[in-house]
């Protein structure tokens, strides 16, 4: 435990993609700073569509290796954030890419969605256990927009961090461990209302702009408890990861798109409402640093 870096952050994510799309500024940051990034995804992502024409033959519903493919994206991507801790949950290709809310694949066997939360929850206590992060992120309860792997990681997460502080839970997993902080990707309604004026005003690549709800954790404003500032570095890494997911996501400057070639803004700086934990900033006030009033 003692060879672990000061400062621990846990991402978990359903598909490689989320992670830049939702945190990419962050993990660069944290990264960069010399914290331990550990990112977990629950799935490889098997069913996405795919943008490039030229690798429309890695499609599910063709040769069905685009979650391979994607393995190597997320890679791609983690280089540029500069983050080396990255995990599938389970192990690559233990939980499939669930589809669609209502899609047939929802019921596939050892599709993430219909696997019992207290099967995969141990994969993810073992990680807590093994990193011991003062911080962990992940998504709301309707998964930021309602994707049932989405869904699935948040009720994951949240299980997976109950049971690893429960000292007569699986001692073979490790010793129990207690996250400090929990927080859940956010974004503020008004700065998602003003970088979708921007981009109405600018035009981008794309032929139509998605809609705001469309743009997963829109929240209103009071909801934010932390927020980690844009900083021009970080925002760089943030694009050029999203960018490696070339199969899903399309970024043109300031915008991107992800298959359904509906305009979004990518949003520089990245937004958190603290769910468990206490806030480290002063009363009434955002904190600017996850790991603030950390104190192990
Ligand atoms: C960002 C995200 O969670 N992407 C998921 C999502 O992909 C969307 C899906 O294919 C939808 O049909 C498209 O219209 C949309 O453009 C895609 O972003 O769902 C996929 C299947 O579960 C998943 O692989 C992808 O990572
Ligand atoms: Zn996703």
């Amino acid at each position: 435990m003692s060879d672990l870096p000061a400062r621990r952050l846990l991402l978990v994510h359903a598909h490689p993609d989320d992670e830049s799309i939702n945190n990419g500024a962050t993990m660069a940051r944290y990264a960069a700073e010399g914290a331990l990034v550990t990112l977990v995804t629950c799935t490889l992502g098997e069913e996405g569509e795919v943008i490039p024409p030229d690798l429309a033959h890695l499609a599910p519903d063709r040769e069905d290796r685009l979650g391979p493919h994607r393995v190597g994206e997320l890679a791609a991507a983690m280089t540029e954030l500069g983050v080396t801790d990255h995990r599938f949950l389970g192990g690559p290709g233990r939980f499939r890419d669930s589809g669609m809310m209502g899609a047939e694949q929802n019921k596939r066997p050892g599709a993430f969605w219909s696997t019992d939360v207290d099967t995969a929850a141990p994969h993810l206590v073992e990680v807590i256990r093994e990193t011991r992060p003062q911080v962990l992120i992940t998504y709301d309860p309707d998964g930021g927009y309602g994707h049932p792997d989405h869904i699935q990681a948040h009720r994951v997460a949240t299980r997976a961090a109950e049971l690893a502080a429960d000292a007569s839970y699986r001692p073979d997993l490790g010793p129990a461990h207690t996250i400090a902080k929990i927080y859940w990707n956010r974004v503020p309604r008004p700065v998602a209302e003003a970088a979708f004026a921007r981009l109405h005003a600018e035009g981008s690549a794309f032929p139509a702009v998605a809609a705001i709800d469309d743009v997963p954790g829109v929240v209103d404003e009071d909801r934010i408890t932390a927020e980690i500032a844009a900083d021009p570095a970080y925002t760089a890494r943030k694009t050029a990861a999203m960018a490696a997911h070339a199969t899903q996501v399309a970024v043109d400057g300031p915008f991107f798109a992800l298959s359904n070639d509906l305009g979004q803004p990518i949003f520089t700086t990245e937004y958190y409402e603290l769910v468990h934990g206490t806030s480290g900033a002063p009363e009434g006030e955002r904190e600017t640093d996850l790991f603030a009033g950390v104190t192990e």
